[in-house]
């Protein structure tokens, strides 16, 4: 049966003096999420990952259950329907979605989660956990934001074209966040974000 815990609150209680909480990192894809997370974690191993699901094929050298666990459809729509998801949402046609169950222990132990999600999924964390600290990666522009995502040569044509209609939207909604974080410099940005979390 689904565990649903108590994490509205970020004040200390007896079953666990030292309540974890939900970090949010959001921001338009290609902006370098991902690179900042992995960076992150060097540099902080206690902060909790949490590893999404996704319908989405993996790039060369993904690995299931490291970088994301990797499903059908069909057993997407199996896991929404019985409630296994914290949120998810469909991104340039794939499902992602974070798993409910282990998140919400991983808070209740004391950890500081950290879901590195696009916004519709950011939006569903802020409604549902407002104590939930939500940060939102900004690109130095736009034309920098295109080289990155093709730098990385690991999306169609297509794929690229999606992915650059949907940040446009996107980078409207940074306001709605917590923090804005440029990443120009990575070692700038890193730092933002740790004086965010740690500050
Ligand atoms: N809502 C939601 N978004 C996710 C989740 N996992 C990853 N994403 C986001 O989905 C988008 C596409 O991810 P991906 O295909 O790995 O491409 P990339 O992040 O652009 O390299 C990114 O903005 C991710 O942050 C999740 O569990 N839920
Ligand atoms: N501060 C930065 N300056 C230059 N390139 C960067 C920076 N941060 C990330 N990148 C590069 O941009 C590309 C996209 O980064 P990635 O972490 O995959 O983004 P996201 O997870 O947001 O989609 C990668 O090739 C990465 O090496």
């Amino acid at each position: 049966m689904m565990q649903v815990l108590p994490i509205q609150s970020d004040a200390p209680t007896k079953e666990s003096p030292c309540p974890g909480r939900l970090i949010v990192l959001t921001g338009p894809s290609g902006v370098g999420k991902g690179t900042l997370m992995q960076e992150m974690l060097k540099r902080h191993p206690e902060l909790y990952y949490s590893v999404s699901v996704t319908t989405r094929s993996p790039r060369p050298g993904e690995i299931n259950g490291e970088n994301y666990y990797f499903i059908s459809r069909s057993k997407f729509e199996q896991l929404v329907e019985q409630g296994e998801f914290l949120e998810w949402a469909e991104f340039a046609g794939n499902y992602y979605g974070t798993p409910r169950e282990a998140v919400l222990n991983q808070v209740q132990s004391g950890k500081l989660v950290v879901l590195e999600i696009e916004l519709e999924g950011a939006r569903q964390i802020r409604a549902s956990f407002p104590s939930a600290l939500s940060i939102f990666i900004l690109p130095p522009s736009l034309n920098e934001l295109e080289s990155r995502i093709r730098g990385r040569a690991q999306d169609s044509e297509e794929a690229i074209a999606r992915r650059l209609y949907r940040a446009q939207a996107e980078i409207q909604a940074a306001d709605e966040f917590d923090v804005q974080i440029v990443n120009d410099d990575l070692e700038t940005a890193l730092q933002g974000i740790e004086a965010t979390l740690f500050g």
